[in-house]
């Protein structure tokens, strides 16, 4: 389903009709998107650090995506959510034996040493979770601010990267004055669009 251009949606509908069109996709096309992903993802080119995400429940992206990012030699640094809202803190992925339950929803983390909320401005790409992105880099997160605050401590130069289903990249959603945009959105079907377009 695509979305239509919709100013009268606020974040919250927007999440709830977003996640609802992510649960009613069938498991063979969320395994194909991943394939698809983790194929369009191989050829960016890659900096020395990239940060990346764990996927849960119905997250487009999978494990095989960031093993694929370690295996071309990158430093890959996986989130560590804090205890209390505030940045993400950071740990090298070091294969899938090192990956742990973490504090929410059992998402996984690596388990060796916590970088701190600084690690991310050695990231020269920053791999993110979103619910959608919009043709400006406008991003929806779970609105827990996590990411938000995150970026915050990004180095000047390094590319921000939605990873979203073809749909989710839609052509406006609800901004704020703390939303740092995004340099591009990677989708299955179309591969990384730059941002804004
Ligand atoms: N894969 C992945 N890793 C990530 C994120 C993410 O969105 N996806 N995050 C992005 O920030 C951080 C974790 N943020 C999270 C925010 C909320 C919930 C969660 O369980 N939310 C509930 C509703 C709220 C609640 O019960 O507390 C939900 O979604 O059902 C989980 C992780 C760091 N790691
Ligand atoms: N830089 C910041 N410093 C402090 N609070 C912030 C910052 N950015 C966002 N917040 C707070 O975080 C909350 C969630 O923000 P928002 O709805 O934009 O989350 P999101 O980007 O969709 O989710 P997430 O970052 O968890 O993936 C808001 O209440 C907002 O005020």
């Amino acid at each position: 389903m695509a979305y239509r251009c919709n100013d009268q949606w606020d974040k919250v509908t927007w999440r709830s009709h977003l996640a609802g069109a992510r649960s009613a996709v069938p498991a063979q096309q969320r395994i194909a998107e991943a394939r698809a992903l983790a194929g369009v993802a191989a050829s960016l080119p890659l900096p020395e650090t990239v940060c990346c995400y764990v996927p849960f429940g119905t997250e487009p992206g999978s494990v095989a995506l960031v093993d694929m990012l370690r295996n071309t030699g990158a430093r890959v640094l996986l989130p560590v959510i804090p205890p209390r809202p505030d940045a993400l803190d950071w740990a090298e992925y070091t294969g899938t034996a090192a990956l742990v339950p973490g504090r929410l929803r059992g998402v996984l983390e690596p388990s060796g040493p916590r970088l701190g909320v600084s690690a991310v401005r050695s990231a020269g790409l920053v791999l993110l979770p979103a619910l959608a992105v919009d043709h400006l880099g406008v991003r929806l997160g779970r609105g827990a601010g996590y990411y938000d605050r995150t970026l915050a401590h990004v180095a000047p130069d390094t590319a921000l990267v939605a990873i979203v289903r073809d749909d989710e990249l839609v052509e406006r959603l609800p901004a704020e004055p703390h939303d740092i945009r995004m340099t591009g959105a990677l989708t299955p079907s179309r591969g990384l669009v730059r941002l804004p377009v």
